[in-house]
């Protein structure tokens, strides 16, 4: 396994691939990796021949304010991780080489309606630098199949309706989030909290699996069933960022009609802001 810092030899080495018939696979991250990371990589060895995994903390992704500089950045465990599991390729690029001109008249992918509200609310131009870095990666890389997490729910939603709407020749899988044994999803941004905290965090997918069972017992009144999982996060020392109720097929908001149903939130505990989703089904 080889770690690869620029574009050129990047696209060189997947030619190489593709020229010996392999089916290539790309995972992107922004590194410090964990065993969420781990499952979507595994799944990618599974699915292809060559799997090449990205490590980037992608500014344009990030608003004034946010984590940018304090972002954990660990290329070498996160090497050794993926050499363990036999990942073929690391593409760990800087900043300037995927901004060699810098990011103020680079080129946007802007992907409507679905980046809007939740964490688009939240992290205004935060899913047009994701979108933008994202299309960059797959015009490197030109992967069959590139996989993401579910925990990004949102996320996840833009780089499929973007693909889609781009004609982008790549299959985009979504993989479940993997928990810790006491249910938070695990993240990069997990290791900030405090052990109060993490105490604390596994509250974010109680509630989620509460507002499921509430409404898979027949309840209907989702304002105040959501009311309640608020009052609850704030009690236990979460401050909620949003927390609602969307049709998972489309993210548009849920109605007494939706059947696919997923409950997203994301929460502050004290600066780290966790997010976490769940789907469920109703009759
Ligand atoms: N617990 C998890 N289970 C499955 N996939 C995950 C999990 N956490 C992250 N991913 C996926 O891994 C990919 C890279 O995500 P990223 O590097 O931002 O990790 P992260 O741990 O989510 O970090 P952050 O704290 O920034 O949210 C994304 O597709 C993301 O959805
Ligand atoms: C998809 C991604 C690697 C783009 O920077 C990032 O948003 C992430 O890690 O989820
Ligand atoms: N995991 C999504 C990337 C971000 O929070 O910026």
């Amino acid at each position: 396994m080889n770690t690869l810092h620029t574009i050129a030899q990047l696209r060189a080495a997947v030619s190489r691939a593709r020229q010996e018939g392999k089916r290539i696979g790309l995972v992107p991250t922004m590194g410090n990796l964990h065993a969420g990371h781990i499952a979507l990589v595994e799944k990618a060895l599974q699915r292809t021949d060559y799997v090449v995994v990205s490590i980037f903390v992608n500014p344009m992704q990030f608003g004034a304010g946010e984590d940018l500089d304090s972002y954990p950045r660990t290329l070498p465990e996160d090497q050794a991780k993926l050499h363990e599991i036999g990942t073929h390729m690391i593409f760990a690029p800087n900043v300037s080489e995927m901004y060699p001109e810098g990011m103020e008249g680079h080129t946007r992918v802007a992907v409507p309606v679905v980046s809007e509200g939740l964490c688009g609310s939240s992290r205004p131009g935060h899913f047009e630098g994701v979108a933008t870095v994202v299309s960059k990666l797959l015009n490197i890389v030109q992967p069959d199949l590139a996989i993401f997490g579910q925990k990004d729910f949102q996320q996840l939603a833009v780089i499929r309706k973007m693909a889609h709407d781009l004609c982008m020749p790549v299959q985009i899988m979504g993989e479940p989030t993997v928990r810790a044994a006491d249910g938070l999803a695990l993240s990069s941004r997990n290791g900030y909290l405090s052990a109060e905290q993490r105490s604390n965090a596994p509250l974010l997918y109680q509630t989620l699996q509460q507002i499921a069972a509430k409404l898979q017992a027949g309840r209907r009144d989702f304002s105040a069933v959501i009311e309640e999982a608020r009052v609850q996060l704030i009690a236990a020392g979460l401050q909620p960022d949003y927390l609602d109720l969307r049709d998972a097929h489309n993210l548009q908001p849920a109605d007494v009609q939706t059947k696919d149903v997923v409950a997203l939130a994301a929460a502050f505990l004290g600066t780290t802001r966790l997010i976490d989703n769940l789907q469920f089904s109703l009759s």
